[in-house]
C-alpha cells in the first residue's frame, strides 16, 4: 500500500530550540492536570501516559490499553491513539519548549493494529518553529522503543496567552489548579513558566 505524505514540516521553519531550563534528559515528566484524560491520575478511564525526556529534542512517552480504550473487540479505539499523540506531542512542546500551546492541526497514520494489554512506546520530535507555530512528529512502536511502527503522527502546535485557559476554560477549576502549583513554589520557580493547565 502506498502511503502519500506532504512535506513536513509543510512551511519553511526554524530550529525549535528547547528553552534553557527545559528538564534535562532522563527526567521523567510530572502530570500537568490530575484530570487529564491524557496523563491525569484521577481520570480513571484516562490513558495515564507517562513521559521521559530524552536526548536531543526528544521525549519518549508510553501508555498501556486497556479495555477501556477498545473500539473493536481486543483493539485500541483509532480516536483514543490520536489523543495518546495529542498528549505526548503536546507534552514535549510543553516541557521543552515551556511555552503554553495548544494543537491546533493534528494528523494520524494506523499503520499497524494496536491490540488491549500492549504498551506503545512514542518517540516526540520537535521539528521546527515559525513564529507561534511548533511543529512535531511522533512515532509509536508496539511493545518496545524499537518494536514496530504501529501508528506515526504529526501536529501543529499554537502558542497561546494564558488568558486562552480562562477565558475559555474553567475559570473556578483553573483556581484550584492555581493553588494546586502554588503548594510547590519551589517546582514553580524552577518552572519559570506558566504550564498549560
Ligand atoms: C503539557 C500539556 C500537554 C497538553 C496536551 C493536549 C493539547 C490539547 O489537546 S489542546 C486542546 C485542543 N486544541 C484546541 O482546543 C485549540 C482550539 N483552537 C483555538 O483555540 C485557535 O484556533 C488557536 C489558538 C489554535 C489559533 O487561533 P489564533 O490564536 O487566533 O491564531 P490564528 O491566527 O488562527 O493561527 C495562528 C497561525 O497558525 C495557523 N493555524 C492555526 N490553525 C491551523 C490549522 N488547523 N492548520 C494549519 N495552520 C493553522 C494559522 O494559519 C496562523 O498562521 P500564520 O501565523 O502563518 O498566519
Amino acid at each position: 500500500m502506498s502511503r502519500v505524505s506532504q512535506p513536513w514540516p509543510p512551511v519553511a521553519v526554524e530550529p525549535a530550540v528547547p528553552h534553557p531550563k527545559a528538564p534535562v534528559a532522563g527526567t521523567e515528566l510530572g502530570v500537568h492536570f490530575n484530570e487529564c484524560f491524557g496523563c491525569g491520575d484521577e481520570a480513571d478511564a484516562g490513558l495515564h501516559l507517562r513521559s521521559t525526556v530524552g536526548e536531543g529534542q526528544v521525549v519518549h512517552s508510553r501508555f498501556t490499553v486497556t479495555a477501556a480504550h477498545q473500539g473493536a473487540p481486543g483493539l485500541a479505539h483509532g480516536g483514543l491513539l490520536a489523543c495518546a499523540f495529542d498528549e505526548a506531542l503536546g507534552s514535549a512542546v510543553g516541557n521543552l519548549m515551556r511555552r503554553p500551546a495548544v494543537t491546533g492541526k493534528l494528523e494520524t497514520d494506523f499503520r499497524r493494529p494496536v491490540p488491549v494489554g500492549s504498551t506503545l512506546f512514542i518517540e516526540t520530535r520537535l521539528d521546527g518553529v515559525a513564529g507561534r507555530k511548533i511543529y512535531v512528529s511522533a512515532d509509536g512502536h508496539l511493545d518496545a522503543a524499537d518494536g514496530p511502527i504501529a501508528v506515526s503522527a504529526r501536529a501543529l502546535f499554537i502558542v497561546v496567552a494564558f488568558d486562552h485557559f480562562s477565558t475559555h476554560g474553567d475559570p473556578e477549576a483553573l483556581e484550584k489548579l492555581a493553588a494546586q502549583h502554588e503548594k510547590n513554589q519551589r517546582e514553580r520557580e524552577e518552572r519559570g513558566w506558566e504550564i498549560n493547565p
